[in-house]
């Protein structure tokens, strides 16, 4: 984008529509005169006397415990240095937004219209009541330090200023994976801090905590090389000068290993990193600009690590991987303080994070195929959700054991899980799923494995233990795009139908469909043919035994796909074929059938995909509620769909007493139990709103499922396909990695459920 274009977007981002990037929210109902009487007066007057009576209870009580102000004078915005407070407010409010979206903390931004210390401190200090936390921002130095020693000292909750310590807890993560992969110790290192103020003193001070030795330390600022000889040096930039006979950026930075940029564009020159040692590391963290730009740096040196504060290039080191995960921790405890404890329990959390595999959300989010620890990833990305599960635990943890906490964390599983919940990642299911899954992985068939997509979604599954991959396919294609991508996947077994066709078992293969089709139309020589796609190959290998499951349809459309499997593997005797789609919404997850396969079914058809539903969520674990939905309530419209629901109703009445279903209701009271229980009380679908909801026709299914996932952004796993005698599942044209991932999981739990449904026949017999 050019600098042109992107300055007009921005602009419009901010002006268009409500200006500015933040609005509050109410909380609680406020539908009714009874909601307002209890939000406000008479109501509100119950929780103020309370908390009256004991200030604790504001934290019951009112938002402080989840609202955090970040507060500046705007004396050092960015890098664009004294801009006014009014010229701070867009990234104060951008703070505000990264809080929210990241951790799910509430911020009011506060613009103070003073440089005066005192009045700073005086200001902050009483907006005590008000608050759960303090986050300093774009406060220059030497005042930031002032300011924050006094707050920190007065208040008892947590205040951080995060040009310091945020910045400082980041770069010191990054600074740690990047000593590994260059082969340098944190302790020999040199290291060139341009830049004196906020950011680069509470920098170089971690680092120091983190193993570096501070002669090994040079800081320069406006005026050069902080050297000891210097007159009127502060106390601050005393702690880092030195007594090298040195003056200038180009003279410190020869032979040095790493440079630490916390001051303003363009100040690195290429002729000055080429005087740098061999496998240099350059973190130019100066914003929106940094000291030195990504391409110059890497074009200049082939051999260095380079980081910015950038989100536009690799290896953004910025804070804001640190703050919002390290106010969640501190809140969640809610600890007196930010101590030295808690930062290096986040420094250590972060770096961390970046050597496990990436999840496939952030691959996606960057259109990176294979982020993996290395020299264009030493951190991980901002969008990475596992950041609020492992850093602020580490935080809660750190605060409690050295002794600043108010409040006990005692399941940390359970904490995860909140933290997961509170921004909408918590597929519980999936992942109770996933481990069950785990227990005993299956061989899992892919028939379409000359697919990047399939690729990666194996060797997720074969990483996690999910299941042991099978791959169809031309070898040469399939080797070529593991290694064009990087995928890892060692000693998996690829098979070409188009080899094998001499092979014993492909004869097998096609005498049995042969046997199985001969009376339906299909000759020797046909069968033949079909054997050589992978779709009948891939079946066949389920219907004897050399697999347990297959995974088709990401390229072809459905009918292509579960025909194969319906000509070798068959139903199961008696029933007949449906769709089932879980659909992960923020309510829980709901399952909806027939999506995909009966167009119009008839009351009887109905019936038996209701059983057909009912069992396949029995086996998740789940107890199923189910409604027959239709455009009518209890017999309040008459009509083909809503006659043939109601008898549907009717018949599962009577044959299957055993299962809780009711309708024909509308998909409003189906999913709203309170709604249905008040003008339905006859119902028998009580204890909670219809999990399970089936449609009259794969029409209105379909229509309904594609319209929850857009608009509702829920997440659908299926099509799960039901009534097969064996696993085959068809997955829907284009899925994501992710959506085959969850596909391939409940397809193993399918598995391992028809085995035990087997020992426990055979255990009857
Ligand atoms: N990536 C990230 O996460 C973060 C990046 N930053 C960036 O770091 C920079 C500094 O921020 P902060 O510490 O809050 O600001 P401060 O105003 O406290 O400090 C700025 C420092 O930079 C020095 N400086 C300015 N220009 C030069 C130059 N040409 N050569 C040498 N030194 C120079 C100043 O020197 P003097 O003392 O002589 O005035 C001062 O010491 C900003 O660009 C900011 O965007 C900050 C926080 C986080
Ligand atoms: C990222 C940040 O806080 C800064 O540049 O000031
Ligand atoms: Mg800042």
């Amino acid at each position: 984008m050019s600098k042109i274009n992107r300055k007009q977007d921005a602009l419009d981002y901010h002006a268009n529509g409500r200006p500015g990037k933040i609005a509050v929210i109410p909380t609680k109902p406020t539908n009714s005169q009874r909601d307002l009487s209890l939000a406000y007066s008479p109501g509100v007057a119950d929780p103020c006397l309370e908390i009256a009576a004991n200030k604790e209870d504001v934290y019951k009580y009112t938002a402080k415990g989840n609202l955090v102000a970040v507060i500046s004078n705007g004396t050092a915005v960015l890098g664009l240095g004294d801009i006014g407070p009014e010229g701070g407010k867009p990234v104060m409010e951008g703070k505000g937004l990264l809080f929210k979206i990241f951790a799910d903390i509430d911020v009011f931004d506060l613009e103070l219209d003073t440089k005066n210390v005192d009045d700073f401190v005086r200001t902050v200090k009483i907006l005590e009541p008000t608050f759960g936390g303090i986050n300093l921002e774009d406060i220059k130095a030497p005042e930031c330090f002032e300011i924050e020693r006094r707050l920190k000292e007065e208040m008892s909750i947590p205040v951080m200023h995060d040009d310091q310590h945020g910045t400082a807890i980041i770069s010191g993560a990054a600074l740690i994976n990047a000593c590994e992969l260059q082969k340098k110790k944190l302790e020999k290192v040199k290291i060139v801090v341009n830049g004196a103020g906020a950011a680069a003193i509470s920098c170089s001070r971690i680092y120091v905590s983190l193993g570096a030795k501070p002669e090994n330390i040079v800081m320069i600022d406006r005026a050069g090389v902080i050297r000891k000889d210097r007159e009127n040096l502060d106390a601050l930039k005393g702690e880092f000068a030195t007594d090298r006979n040195i003056h200038t950026l180009e003279e410190a930075i020869k032979d040095a290993d790493v440079f630490i940029g916390l001051s303003a564009a363009d100040v690195l020159t290429a002729d000055m990193l080429k005087t740098m040692s061999k496998n240099p590391i350059v973190f130019a963290m100066a914003n929106p600009n940094p000291e030195i730009a990504y391409d110059l740096a890497v074009k200049t040196r082939k051999d260095v690590i380079m980081a910015t504060g950038r989100s536009d290039y690799p290896n953004q080191v910025n804070n804001v991987l640190g703050f919002p995960y390290i106010f969640r921790g501190a809140l969640d405890v809610r600890a007196t303080g930010i101590n030295e404890e808690m930062k290096l329990a986040a420094v250590y959390a972060i770096a961390k994070l970046a050597k496990e595999p990436v999840p496939e959300s952030v691959n996606l989010a960057y259109n990176i195929n294979n982020l993996k620890f290395g020299k264009d990833y030493i951190i991980p990305k901002p969008t990475d959700p596992r950041l609020i599960t492992e850093v602020a635990p580490a935080v809660a943890k750190a605060a409690i054991e050295s002794g600043i906490a108010r409040a006990e964390i005692k399941d940390w599983e359970a904490y995860k899980e909140n933290l997961r919940k509170r921004l909408g990642l918590d597929d519980v299911l999936m992942r109770d799923l996933s481990a069950a899954a785990r227990q005993s992985p299956k061989r899992v068939v892919f028939a379409e494995a000359d697919n990047y997509k399939i690729l990666k979604a194996a060797q997720i599954v074969k990483d996690e233990g999910i299941a042991h991959p099978i791959l169809l396919g031309r070898k040469e294609k399939i080797q070529r795009i593991i290694s064009e991508h990087a995928l890892d996947l060692p000693n998996v077994t690829i098979i070409d139908p188009l080899e094998e066709i001499d092979t014993p078992k492909f004869k097998q293969y096609v005498e049995a469909l042969y046997r199985k089709r001969q009376r339906r139309g299909i000759t020797l020589l046909e069968a033949n043919k079909f054997m050589l796609d992978r779709n009948y190959y891939g079946a066949s290998m389920v219907e004897f035994g050399e697999a347990d499951c297959l995974i088709s349809g990401l390229t072809k459309n459905y009918a292509t796909t579960i025909r194969p499997a319906l000509h070798v593997i068959g139903t199961r005797s008696g029933s007949r074929v449906a769709g089932m789609y879980m659909m992960l919404t923020k309510k829980g997850p709901v399952f909806f059938g027939d999506t995909t396969v009966n167009k119009n079914p008839t009351e009887e058809e109905l019936v038996d995909i209701t059983v057909l539903l009912h069992d396949a969520v029995k086996k998740m674990n789940i107890d199923p509620r189910i409604a027959m939905l239709s455009y009518s309530n209890f017999g309040s419209n008459e009509g083909e769909i809503p006659t043939k629901m109601r008898n549907a109703v009717k018949t599962l009445h009577e044959k299957y007493p055993h299962i809780v279903v009711d309708g024909e209701m509308q998909a409003n009271f189906a999913t709203n139990s309170q709604m249905l229980a008040e003008n339905f009380p006859f119902t028998n679908l009580s204890g909670g709103p219809a999990n399970v909801l089936v449609f009259p026709t794969l029409e209105s299914g379909n229509i309904a499922y594609k319209l929850l996932q857009e608009l509702g952004e829920a997440e659908a796993v299926g099509p799960i396909l039901l009534g097969l005698n064996k696993p085959v599942h068809v997955l829907q044209l284009g899925s994501s990695v992710r959506e085959i991932v969850n596909m391939v999981t409940i397809a193993v739990v399918d598995v391992q459920a028809k085995e035990k449904e087997a020992v426990g026949k055979e255990k009857k017999k």
